[in-house]
């Protein structure tokens, strides 16, 4: 039997016999995985689970389509025990507070982050040399899929510097605009970033808006400047752009390649030398920071704590200070990212803790976390994840509903960030509303059901929140308020009762090499936008900044901005509050009746051109059928646009 791959996470590939396998069973695995899939010529064949007591797996032999064939004799299965219940505990003390470091990297897209993340692990001894590390952090299947980083993880490095020992806190960080949410939420537990800017592409939308949020937040800065392997890399030039943007003097900055490893010790260095420690309360109670969560079937909610003062270890007695719910730690350790439980945490140390939270919602990202018996006053919270974007989501059969509630219900345990009501429709059945944080967080839930638990679901158009100011008594008793959010455009009220009707507004920044210039601006133009400024980053490139309403660049705004620069553009938004806005309800109709899953609500403006659309989708969507149907679009009872499709048994 040949050994291919050992992955940290939850797969093993071998070559082999089921002899071999069998033989291998009786070996304790290598890692902390609680479920592990056996896969031989790339088939599936056994899956074990680590039995509820925590110490054997059980699991069976799969045959042909993943069916159970064999329960797996339980005589081997007993021998094999668990790496971690054998690990001794880690001792932290000696990693006093000026030997600690906590930093995140921060970039835009596919600038290197994760890659740098892999060398920086394989440096420090976390993870051995081996070409097969690749984004070693992005543990879920669609983040290596995408090649994006979706949730964002903790490791900690040990580093010897000048005889020292020092223990770094690495927290990789998500890239996409959807998720800026988990990058502000990381970078309180931090007090540094690496700032990394591809060579080539130089400064981007997102370089810019992470910037600001980490100098927001009052943390040392170091530039890095990546993938200066490159042919077309200019180091130069990125360096001046970031001396004219962020007013970092060039020599600041760190050139590497984070692929071939050139100069990235130096990075560790810098790390050491140019970041601040932690600051702590000395002589404070325990107090932590919750900054991450991730749900564990048998331990519950893992949470992410860094912390500010006192200590913890197993056995205390805790409360989180938002919901005021208290419980007892069960285990403390640090991410190496794989767990290491640790005898006791300590001031300015980042690690997890557990203590039977039964889902993350219990564990509120931003709360603060104190012992039972000596409360302490809360950290500045962060305000809860807020959704843009929502969508229906329908099983594609009813009979699966229940599978469907239940996968949900599995996936939302590990983001919060995702919003659920129940939702019906005459068409498509019993589904759920769902919010979400933009347009790729959507996608990539919708990827994960179907790879994770697969399900197949039918999901709505997205649209954003729209709000109305109620003028109806009737209505303002009933919603209980004069201000009500609609996420489902079929409750849109009607304009007879409403005072204004308001939009959600973002501030978009785009970055571009100038010769698109023009192009661009039509297409701002075109999604109602209002320029608010204009600057040269160097010689060629322009950054400009635009007032959008949400609704206009939720679809397919991004997708456009990238085809007419040729895919150099960049873009990155920031919520700008709500302003009113002439709205109006939309309604499909397919002979003469009104489709409900189909309203949509549009700018007065544009609802002619959004309602022919639709009607000519539709007219090329809907199969034929014997007999003619009109496609009609209306606003209240005046048709707007109307497409006919001819039936089949016409013009015989
Ligand atoms: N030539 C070269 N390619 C690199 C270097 N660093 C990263 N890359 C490549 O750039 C691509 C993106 O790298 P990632 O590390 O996934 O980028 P990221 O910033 O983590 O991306 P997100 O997780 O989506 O935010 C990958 O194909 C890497 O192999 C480098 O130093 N040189």
């Amino acid at each position: 039997m040949s050994y291919i791959e050992l992955h940290w996470m939850y797969e093993v590939f071998f070559i082999g016999s089921l002899d071999g396998l069998w033989r291998m069973l009786t070996v304790p695995p290598r890692h902390t995985a609680r479920c592990l899939h056996l896969w031989m010529w790339k088939h599936p064949v056994c899956t074990l689970h680590r039995h509820l007591s925590g110490r054997r797996w059980t699991g069976g032999i799969l045959g042909g389509r993943g069916r159970l064939l064999q329960t797996l004799y339980p005589a081997y299965l007993s021998q094999v025990t668990p790496y971690s219940s054998k690990k001794e505990r880690i001792d932290m003390s000696e990693y006093n507070v000026e030997y600690i470091r906590n930093f995140s990297i921060i970039a835009h897209v596919d600038h290197g982050k994760s890659t740098l993340a892999d060398r920086l692990l394989e440096i420090t001894g976390c993870i051995p040399k081996a070409a097969s590390n690749k984004q070693v952090l992005d543990k879920l299947q669609v983040e290596r899929e995408r090649g994006i980083t979706v949730k964002a993880q903790t490791a900690s490095l040990f580093y010897t510097y000048q005889g020292k020992k020092y223990l770094l806190n690495l927290i990789d960080t998500p890239g996409h605009v959807d998720f800026s949410y988990e990058v502000s939420r990381s970078l309180s537990a931090c007090q540094g970033v690496l700032l990394v800017v591809d060579a080539n592409e130089g400064i981007q939308a997102q370089t810019v808006a992470n910037f600001y949020l980490a100098f927001e937040a009052q943390l040392s800065i170091i530039p890095v400047i990546n993938k200066i392997d490159l042919k077309n890399a200019d180091p130069e030039r990125v360096e001046k752009q970031i001396e004219k943007m962020f007013d970092i003097p060039a020599s600041d900055c760190i050139r590497i390649s984070a692929k071939l490893g050139t100069n990235v010790e130096r990075v560790l260095e810098e790390v050491v030398t140019r970041l601040p420690p932690p600051k702590i309360e000395e002589g404070s109670p325990f107090k932590a920071l919750l900054f991450d969560s991730t749900f564990d079937h048998y331990r519950g909610v893992i949470a992410s704590v860094a912390l500010f003062g006192g200590e913890v270890c197993k056995g205390n007695k805790i409360v989180l200070a938002h919901s005021g719910k208290c419980y007892e730690v069960n285990e403390v350790g640090i991410l190496t990212p794989e767990e290491v439980p640790a005898e006791k945490l300590y001031a300015g140390q980042v690690g997890y803790l557990t203590a039977g939270m039964k889902d993350v919602q219990e564990a509120q990202i931003g709360d603060t976390v104190h012992l039972l018996k000596q409360p302490v006053e809360p950290l500045p919270g962060f305000k809860p994840a807020k959704p843009m974007v929502f969508a229906g989501m329908f099983p594609v059969d009813q009979s699966e509903y229940s599978n469907l509630k239940g996968a949900l219900e599995k996936l939302t345990l590990n983001d919060s960030s995702v919003s659920v009501s129940r939702d019906s429709s005459a068409a498509l059945g019993a589904g759920w509303r769902l919010g979400f944080l933009g347009l790729l967080h959507l996608e990539v839930f919708n990827q994960r059901l179907e790879q994770e638990y697969n399900a197949s679901v039918i999901m709505t158009s997205p649209t954003v929140p729209y709000k109305a100011v109620l003028s109806s008594p009737k209505l303002i008793k009933e919603y209980g308020e004069e201000e009500i959010t609609i996420v489902n455009p079929s409750e849109f009220p009607d304009k007879s009762l409403v005072k204004e009707y308001l939009e959600p507004m973002i501030l978009g920044t785009i970055i571009s090499p100038d010769e698109y210039l023009s192009k661009i601006m039509s297409l701002c133009q075109t999604r109602r936008a209002e320029q608010k400024s204009f600057l040269y980053i160097d010689e060629h490139r322009i950054m400009m900044k635009y007032l959008f309403p949400l609704n206009e660049v939720v679809v397919d705004f991004y997708d456009n901005l990238k085809s007419l620069s040729s895919g150099y553009a960049s873009f990155d938004y920031e919520d700008a509050g709500y302003q009113a806005a002439d709205l109006v309800k939309m309604d499909i109709l397919l002979n003469g009746r009104a489709v409900e899953e189909l309203v949509t609500i549009a700018h007065r403006e544009k609802a002619y051109g959004v309602g022919k659309a639709i009607c000519e989708r539709l007219r090329d969507a809907i199969p034929r059928q014997l007999f003619e149907i009109a496609v009609q679009a209306s606003i209240g009872s005046r048709v707007i646009a109307r497409e006919t499709m001819e039936g089949t048994s016409q013009g015989r």
